[in-house]
């Protein structure tokens, strides 16, 4: 990928879906300019401006827009749903359509106008131990950690496990432990879900490079993907989570997440600051 110095005053905006907390940085029609020391300087919530996730708008040849995502630690996140819902609600609002098309690094997806809220049909889930990644042939439905987590691939790696009461977990330290365990060789996401009937769960999440958040969208999907596969619900749920509600429906052309997604301000980013940092 071609990459350009980040001009002085870089613009940005700062996006939520359920309070997963997003700088979007419009790179179409130039060079991609975000690297890892630019993310995790814009990502520092001291020094910075801070984000769970930085995506980086790019032209496109294949779809509306090309889209990268970065997180806050400067390392790479293959997907990410709920940042794909607010890009998506910005360009559903740019090109007037009801329907835009989005090149992630896990394929082309596709976000649709909902009215309030936008949907991402975020593509078929990876069970394979290979596709997850997992770092040895293992049953993924059941993977030999204490709790048995469900292994599941959304572009990016997840561990779901399924407790008796969310309240009682220690998201951070069970969450730490878990996205550095060996088993997964590119580290991995973290959800706990709750089951609260067929139709309706509490979700946490510790993310990847980023800790705990209000919400992930790819973890909600993971979730609802892994609660299935176990029998505890249908295909279609509602999801609480930290910052509110998503619904999550796994059809047969992909998962499919609706949610709603808010803008919250614009600004510029001083690239001089990173001389010295
Ligand atoms: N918040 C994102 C997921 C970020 C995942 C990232 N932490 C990774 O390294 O995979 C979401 O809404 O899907």
């Amino acid at each position: 990928m071609q990459q350009q110095t980040p001009p002085p005053n870089l613009p940005f905006l700062k996006m939520h879906g359920l309070g997963n907390d997003f700088v979007i940085i419009d790179s179409r029609g130039r060079d991609a300019v975000v690297t890892p020391d630019l993310a995790k300087a814009i990502g520092d919530r001291h020094c910075g401006v801070g984000f769970d996730q930085l995506a980086e708008i790019r032209s496109s040849e294949a779809a509306d827009i090309d889209l990268d995502f970065w997180n806050s630690d400067g390392s790479r996140a293959g997907a990410c749903g709920n940042a794909t819902r607010c890009v998506g609600r910005l360009m559903l609002d740019e090109l007037g359509r009801d329907e835009v098309t989005i090149r992630t690094e896990r394929g082309i997806l596709i976000a649709r106008d909902m009215g309030d809220e936008v949907s991402v049909n975020m593509g078929h889930p990876q069970l394979m131990w290979d596709e997850v990644p997992l770092s040895h042939p293992v049953d993924t439905e059941f993977l030999p950690l204490e709790g048995e987590p469900v292994a599941v691939g959304m572009g990016n790696p997840h561990a779901v496990f399924f407790v008796e009461d969310i309240k009682a977990v220690d998201v951070p330290g069970w969450g730490r432990k878990v996205e550095f365990d060996p088993l997964f060789p590119q580290r991995t996401n973290v959800e706990f879900a709750e089951i609260r009937s067929r139709d309706e769960i509490r979700m946490r999440v510790w993310e990847r490079g980023t800790g705990i958040t209000l919400a992930c969208g790819s973890g909600a999907c993971a979730t609802a993907v892994a609660a299935s596969l176990r029998g505890l619900t249908d295909k279609k749920v509602r999801m609480e989570v930290d910052g509110g509600w998503l619904t999550l429906e796994w059809r047969d052309d992909g998962v499919w997440m609706t949610g709603p997604t808010q803008l919250v301000f614009k600004a510029e980013f001083d690239t001089s600051f990173l001389e010295r940092v």
